[in-house]
């Protein structure tokens, strides 16, 4: 069994009866949902709030029970993957470009776990291109103004098309050579009138459950 597979069957157990549930995005999570789905068939009662239309479609398939924001007052926990993880717990996310939603709904939980293979864990982020979510329209000045922080930003492309997200928006890949400071770099881009999010989610996560060559590690706050 693969370690994204490892991490992601280890926080199933983090999910009780009665649960609202956040359900993050990307592989990792995909394992999740399927450990949640055989797990609802032998009598778990919870509901899920998806963050990406991919995981809305996976879900139903797998019978997990699903609801929305019209119809709830809480968030109980989301599990969600990422793509870098710092020692504080930082997260560098949005590789499937699904951060809009899945910030929203992290945001909202009472508790995020993130699921990983070690692989993930890095001293400082930014080895991996930030994903910035943008409205489509002048999009070239937002990549102007963006790239003034010390970036390389690629309007991100998908089967030679460019890529939109389920919010109808491009995604921006930005290399930076480092992120130092994650919250600072995150308030100067949200200050730009065209990005609607960055792939930054500092000091949000609770939990990190990590496999490391076969074998579960949780970091926490
Ligand atoms: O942020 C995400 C999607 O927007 C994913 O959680 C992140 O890209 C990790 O993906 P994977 O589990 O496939 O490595």
């Amino acid at each position: 069994m693969e370690d994204k597979q490892i991490a992601a069957e280890a926080s199933v157990k983090y999910i009780r009866d009665g649960m609202i549930v956040g359900l993050g995005s990307g592989s990792t999570v995909n394992y999740m949902l399927r450990k949640l789905g055989e797990r609802v068939q032998q009598g778990l009662q919870i509901k899920g709030i998806p963050t990406s239309v991919k995981t809305e479609k996976l879900a139903k398939e797998l019978g997990i029970p699903l609801t929305d924001f019209s119809k709830i007052q809480q968030i109980d926990l989301a599990i969600d993957g990422a793509d870098e993880v710092d020692s504080s717990l930082n997260l560098l996310k949005g590789g499937g470009g699904s951060l809009v939603r899945e910030k929203i709904v992290d945001q909202a939980a009472d508790e995020l776990i993130i699921i990983a293979d070690s692989s993930k864990v890095k001293s400082v982020l930014g080895n991996f291109p930030l994903p910035v979510e943008v409205v489509p329209f002048g999009y070239e000045k937002t990549m102007e103004y963006i790239a003034a922080f010390g970036c390389t930003p690629e309007l991100r492309e998908k089967d030679g098309r460019v890529f939109i997200s389920d919010n109808g928006n491009y995604i921006l890949d930005c290399k930076f050579d480092l992120i130092e400071n994650p919250v600072t770099l995150h308030e100067q881009l949200k200050s730009l009138t065209g990005v609607v999010e960055t792939g930054l989610f500092p000091e949000m996560a609770s939990k990190v459950i990590l496999a490391r060559e076969g074998k579960v590690e949780i970091l926490s706050k």
